[in-house]
């Protein structure tokens, strides 16, 4: 008897989720920080702007000092640079660069575009109120206040925020480990020329890319062939893993070599009421949960979107995948009695199409797809318009 979507993925949380919730926090360097999650808030240390300093190349001067057409003595030239300006005097000018420190007794900048320069002085133009283009201390943040907030997924902006405010290092929520072994005689790596009978390890690729899209950290990945003993050695090599995901070797064969390794140590091998990914195993190694999907490798793509990308996702801290129903663009076929995970495409802002047929080796249908179009147990057929819900890929 075959079991059901939810009941898998019980099983699946119930193994893995413990693991998962022991993952501390860890302390990066800014860069390497990109994507990942703040476990803790960030507050500013320092004020920023770190001091008051011109929005604009031009003078310094005092506003009341500075109408038009006043000519002001020019008494030095401020840089953004190091140092401190010495202070305005009354009536009198500073030549000041975008970014340089305002000097004490200046309250507003004009800009060069309003001034003649005439030898040692300046015409000006135009006046300006008090306060502009003045960026006053703290008028972005002051210290102390909340800079970042725990659980933002870190962008570049997030990054130069940090940077500008002279952090160097942050708190990021850890990585679920992953090891990844796949199995099969029949595998070789992609680029190498193929043998009759051989196809090339995709789901080694696939996997690889969907844990670390998922928020996780790939820690080991291995390809065995249909031999129990090597699989031992390789499960043993990946025990310091958070989770070890298997492909293949799980359904009916004469070289099923998860069944055959795992099966006499506890493991649940069984049918899960699906389609792709019907084959579903799980086992526990040495303490560590063995998530094993069939080997077909859409059945492995589909079957890690179903049971570990949400746990790993909300381990990481990652938003879920976009889940919503939107309308078939056409009929749809089923069959009874097995939840069908069909890949589609989004059409307009709430359609979508089937755009491969089902069968779970149909890697090209696959990556022409965004979207899976789910498919309830006990429905067979669907019209065009009727709503189904789909998974964002
Ligand atoms: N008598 C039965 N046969 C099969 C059943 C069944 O219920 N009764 N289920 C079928 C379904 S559904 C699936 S899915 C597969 C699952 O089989 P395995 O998990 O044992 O996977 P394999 O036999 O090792 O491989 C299946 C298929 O996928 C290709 N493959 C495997 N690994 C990779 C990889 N890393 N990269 C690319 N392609 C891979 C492999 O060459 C096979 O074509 O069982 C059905 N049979
Ligand atoms: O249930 Mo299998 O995963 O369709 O090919």
């Amino acid at each position: 008897m075959a079991t059901s979507v939810e009941e898998h993925a019980a099983l699946v949380a119930s193994l893995v989720e413990p693991r998962l919730a022991q993952i501390e926090p860890e302390t990066v360097p800014l860069l390497q920080a990109l994507g990942r999650v703040l476990s803790s808030d960030v507050l500013s240390p320092v004020d920023l702007p770190l001091f008051r300093n011109s929005q604009m190349d031009g003078f310094a001067v005092r506003a009341t000092d500075a109408t038009p057409t006043t000519t002001l003595p020019v008494e030095g030239v401020i840089a953004a640079a190091v140092g401190s300006p010495p202070a305005l005097a009354p009536r009198t000018a500073l030549r000041i660069m975008t970014g340089a420190p305002v000097p004490d007794g200046a309250d507003t900048i004009i800009p060069v575009e309003d001034t003649t320069v005439d030898g040692d002085s300046v015409v000006i133009h135009r006046g300006r109120a008090a306060g502009e283009f003045v960026r006053e201390r703290g008028s972005d943040i002051r210290a102390g206040e909340l800079l970042l907030t725990a659980g933002t997924m870190l962008a570049s902006r997030h990054l130069a925020a940090l940077a500008a405010a002279g952090i160097t290092r942050v708190s990021v929520l850890g990585r679920p480990t992953v090891a990844i072994v796949t199995t099969g005689a029949e595998l070789l790596d992609p680029g190498a020329e193929p043998q009759p009978g051989q196809v090339f390890d995709s789901n080694s690729v696939a996997l690889v890319a969907a844990v670390t899209a998922a928020g996780g950290e790939v820690t080991l990945v291995r390809r065995v062939v249909d031999d129990p003993a090597q699989l031992l050695a390789v499960l043993d090599e990946a025990t310091g893993a958070d989770v070890i995901v298997t492909s293949g070797g799980i359904s009916h064969g004469d070289f099923e070599v998860v069944r055959e390794l795992l099966e006499p140590r506890g493991a649940r091998v069984g049918h899960v009421a699906m389609q792709p990914g019907g084959p579903q195993a799980t086992a526990v190694f040495e303490g560590v949960p063995v998530i094993s999907f069939p080997g077909n490798p859409v059945s492995t793509q589909v079957s890690f979107e179903v049971f570990l990308a949400p746990l790993l996702r909300a381990a990481a801290g990652l938003p879920a995948a976009d889940r919503r129903p939107r309308r078939l663009a056409g009929p749809v076929r089923s069959v009874a009695g097995k939840r069908q995970f069909l890949r589609g495409r989004g059409v307009g802002a709430d359609g979508v199409e089937i755009v491969a047929g089902p069968g779970s080796h149909l890697v090209a249908g696959l990556a022409a797809s965004d979207l899976l179009v789910i498919v309830p147990e006990d429905v067979t057929e669907l019209a065009g318009g009727e709503t189904v819900e789909t998974w964002a890929l």
